[in-house]
């Protein structure tokens, strides 16, 4: 009884390729969901293939389960699913076994099949299956499962699951725990989840202190795949100038705010930039977003970049237009300089066309590292400092009209629109 091939679905990488999988078929348990009385009292089996797409290859060069999907653990958190707290549908198990399984850094999409093969169905069958594909852009509509053990038998007579879960919970995989200190702001850690290792890739660091470059070389890699423990401040600056800029950076607040593991706190005034760097091209809508997130820094990433691509990001020639590009311009206080992220952004410190809408929703706001400061102070002096036409501050319920029906491409002559704060 395996998932069949119709409900696979290839999963690609932001680089348009096919990412790798992990399949694992057949994990059954006894579970109580059903809309029935008598599925709530007497149970039956319950079935489950799971296809978790994900990219294999650190793992593999490192020989090292750190850098995967344990799948032992990953049939225990499915296998607690299907015989924990009961619902009615079928489909609800299987959002929750997609949502758990996505709150693994690692996992970039899954496929999930629940089959009740003994379903009360008054005809013969051979079987009935719910099989859903999620990932990054179409985030499964449950919380991850955090199974916890009975304290006491329940008094009823009927036989007790051999887990139960709140819900909601806090959409926080239970992590390795990073060193402490490696990671500013961390608070506890939630329960449940995966971790990525035996032992977790933790254990092989030393706390860092804030502000000090984190680690150098080979370890920075593993840390900026490591869950904090705990939620972390971040900054993302948001810009658009394609298509309907407004909505897309309005949209992509949205989409932040509904990814699990992000919680978006405070957004800045929309900005109106002229573009710097690359070739001419129109004006640019900016805003910045302040956030928690107990998501890795590249887990974080990817998240952002899912968001990108769906927003219909095309990367042609550095700095060109784009619909949508999310920075992450902070990450607590990590310092970190590798191939695919640098924290604090490389150039965020002299960029108006960040500094500015950050000082205005962060007054206070300091940019750790090299060239940082103050963020105001930065902003008044970046280089670009006069290409910043105005702010706006009601731009997340209003539409703005110097912006509305204009994809950016409008020239704004000095003081044009102004909507100054
Ligand atoms: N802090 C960061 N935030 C986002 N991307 C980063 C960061 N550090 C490094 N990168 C890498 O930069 C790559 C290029 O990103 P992108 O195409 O959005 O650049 P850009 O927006 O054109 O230029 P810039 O980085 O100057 O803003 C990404 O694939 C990502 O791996
Ligand atoms: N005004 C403005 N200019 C830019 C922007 C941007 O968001 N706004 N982003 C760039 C690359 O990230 C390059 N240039």
């Amino acid at each position: 009884m395996t998932m069949n091939d119709e409900s696979r679905q290839d999963a690609l990488d932001t680089s348009g390729r096919r990412l790798d999988q992990i399949r694992l078929t057949g994990i059954t348990a006894l579970g109580y969901h059903g809309v029935f009385e008598h599925e709530r009292r007497d149970g039956q089996t319950f079935v489950a293939d799971v296809v978790v797409h994900l990219d294999t290859r650190r793992a593999a060069a490192r020989d090292d389960l750190a850098h995967t999907l344990n799948y032992g653990e990953l049939a225990e958190q499915v296998a607690a699913v299907l015989s924990g707290e009961p619902v009615d549908l079928i489909e609800t198990v299987a959002e929750r076994i997609a949502a758990t399984v996505l709150a693994s850094g690692v996992v970039q999409a899954v496929d999930v099949a629940v089959h009740k093969p003994n379903a009360p169905i008054q005809v013969p069958f051979g079987d009935v299956v719910v099989a859903i594909h999620r990932d990054r852009s179409k985030l499964p509509a449950a919380e991850p499962y955090v199974a916890r053990p009975v304290a006491e038998p329940e008094p009823s007579s009927r036989p007790v699951p051999t887990s139960t879960a709140t819900f909601p919970v806090t959409p926080a995989p239970g992590a390795p725990v990073v060193a402490s200190g490696a990671w500013s702001d961390a608070v506890a850690p939630a329960p449940g989840g995966f971790s990525q290792g035996p032992d977790g890739p933790s254990t092989e660091l030393e706390p860092v202190p804030a502000g000090e470059a984190l680690v150098v070389g080979e370890v920075v890699t593993d840390v900026l795949d490591v869950e904090p423990d705990g939620p972390v401040e971040v900054v993302l600056a948001l810009g658009a100038n394609l298509g309907p800029a407004q909505d897309t950076l309005r949209d992509a607040v949205t989409d932040l705010a509904r990814t699990p593991g992000i919680e978006v706190r405070d957004v800045s005034a929309l900005a109106r930039t002229s573009a710097v760097g690359g070739p001419e091209q129109s004006d640019y809508l900016n805003a910045v977003v302040l956030a928690q997130t107990t998501l890795a820094p590249r887990a974080l990433l990817r998240a952002t970049q899912a968001i990108e691509q769906a927003h219909g990001r095309e990367r042609h020639e550095r700095w060109g237009p784009r619909t949508l590009d999310i920075d992450i311009v902070l990450y607590g206080s990590v310092l970190a300089v590798t191939d695919d992220l640098e924290l604090p952004h490389p150039r965020a410190h002299e960029r108006a066309f960040v500094l500015q809408p950050w000082a205005q929703v962060d007054p206070d706001a300091v940019l750790p590292g090299l060239g940082g400061g103050p963020v105001g102070a930065l902003a008044a002096t970046a280089p670009d400092r006069d290409g910043v036409r105005w702010l706006a501050l009601d731009w997340l319920t209003t539409a703005i009209p110097a912006v509305s029906g204009d994809t950016g491409a409008v020239p704004a002559g000095p003081g044009a629109e102004a909507q100054d704060t």
